[in-house]
């Protein structure tokens, strides 16, 4: 059984910051569990509206209770016309993140959380209206396109890329999809979590929570490092290359973006998952190069460094083979962790504190004002 990691040092690393009974990181023998349940259980046999029901409402629903609940999402896709005229005005250079931080500030506007006890049917809103909020955005600005935001996939995961390519995706994309939104659920008091956590403890409301949270996901050391590690592995032709590449990289003290982790020591229990996805959907499109490639760098990270991939390593790939943008990677990321995030809020506000730790000082000693004209 692997030893936990060594946490003390910077980043208030190894602080308990309060209590949780939303999931278990890294401890040992279970990897990652979400109220209890294997993340690798969930991801083989549940589907991501069932996590996020889980998430936010505290146990897994009957069949009927699911159904309701997709239905209920389902009926909440599509966006107001005002929402619609702001995102025609981001332009297609913007980052994406930028345009989900805003989709989610300017809903906030016209359809404020009034009151704590709305704070499910807000979280429930944001669920179904994020993937029409990104791919809207983005059709219009890239293809000229007023998409359809309403679409008649089941699954979140299958209206995204119906939204996206604007046709019926395929089983095995769907499916991908929802392990996808699976995996990126929830963690504990990861940056963007604890961001969430940080502003519902001055009880404000629920969209500045998750606009403030998807500013800290934005960050390549944390959910943007999906997007960075695909530019990385798409700047090696094959597999020779990509080894010497990461020795380079490596000797020059670079961070190889998908790999390391803050709390997992030796592994990171989604990986195995998100990988064996992408080998599927490798072989699918006879993929030759970004594959071996990805394999490539793992194998000299964990032969050089003893570094791991983490969750966001071969999603990369994974969501390149269903051609998906890759400006596009982490703002699928906040469709899915937007669960744990609201069930966070949830949790702080039922038990709440304001989140105020103390700081060093190690400025100069106290002294006297001077006046400006005398310096
Ligand atoms: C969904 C997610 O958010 S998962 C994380 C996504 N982020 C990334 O993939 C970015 C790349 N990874 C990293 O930057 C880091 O591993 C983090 C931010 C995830 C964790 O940071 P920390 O907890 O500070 O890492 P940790 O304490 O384990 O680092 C130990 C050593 O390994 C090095 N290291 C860690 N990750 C990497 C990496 N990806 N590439 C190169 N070196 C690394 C650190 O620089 C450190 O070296 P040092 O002791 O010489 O300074
Ligand atoms: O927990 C962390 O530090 C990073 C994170 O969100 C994840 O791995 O999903």
């Amino acid at each position: 059984m692997a030893e936990a990691k060594v946490l003390s040092g910077a980043g208030l690393r190894g602080q308990v910051a309060g209590q949780t009974a939303l999931s278990t990181v890294g401890q040992a023998g279970a990897g990652l569990t979400y109220r209890g349940y294997d993340v690798r259980e969930l991801a083989a046999d549940a589907q991501f509206e069932e996590v996020a029901y889980l998430l936010l409402y505290g146990e897994l629903p009957s069949k009927t209770e699911l159904a309701a609940y997709s239905a209920k999402l389902s009926k909440l896709r599509d966006l107001p016309q005002a929402l619609k005229e702001v995102l025609e005005r981001i332009p297609a250079d913007a980052h994406p993140m930028d345009v989900m931080r805003t989709g989610c500030s300017f809903l906030g506007n016209i359809e404020p959380e009034k009151d704590f006890s709305a704070q499910r049917d807000v979280t429930d809103r944001l669920l179904a209206a994020f993937p029409a909020i990104m791919c809207y955005w983005y059709r219009f600005s890239h293809d000229g396109q007023r998409i359809d935001c309403v679409s008649d996939e089941p699954s979140i995961g299958g209206h995204f890329l119906h939204l996206l390519h604007g046709k019926t995706p395929s089983e095995l994309h769907v499916k991908v999809m929802n392990v996808s939104l699976i995996l990126y659920a929830e963690h504990e008091f990861n940056a963007s979590t604890f961001t969430a956590r940080v502003c519902a403890s001055t009880l404000s409301d629920l969209y500045s929570c998750v606009t403030a949270a998807i500013g800290s996901l934005r960050g390549p050391l944390h959910g943007g490092a999906n997007e960075a590690a695909m530019e990385m592995i798409e700047r090696f032709a094959s597999a020779e290359e990509a080894v010497e590449g990461t020795l380079g990289m490596l000797a020059r003290k670079d961070k190889i973006m998908g790999f390391g982790h803050a709390i997992y020591k030796d592994s990171d229990p989604r990986n195995e998952v998100i990988k064996g996805w992408a080998k599927k959907l490798a072989d699918e499109v006879g993929d030759t190069v970004l594959f071996p490639v990805s394999e490539a760098i793992d194998k000299t990270m964990w032969e050089q460094k003893k570094l791991f991939p983490n969750a966001d390593f071969y999603h990369a790939s994974a969501y390149h083979f269903m051609g998906i943008p890759t400006k596009l990677f982490t703002p699928i990321f906040v469709c899915s962790r937007l669960t744990g995030w609201a069930a966070h809020v949830f949790e702080q506000r039922a038990n709440n504190r304001i989140i105020r730790p103390s700081a060093e000082y190690i400025g100069v000693e106290q002294r006297k004002f001077v006046p400006i004209e005398r310096r």
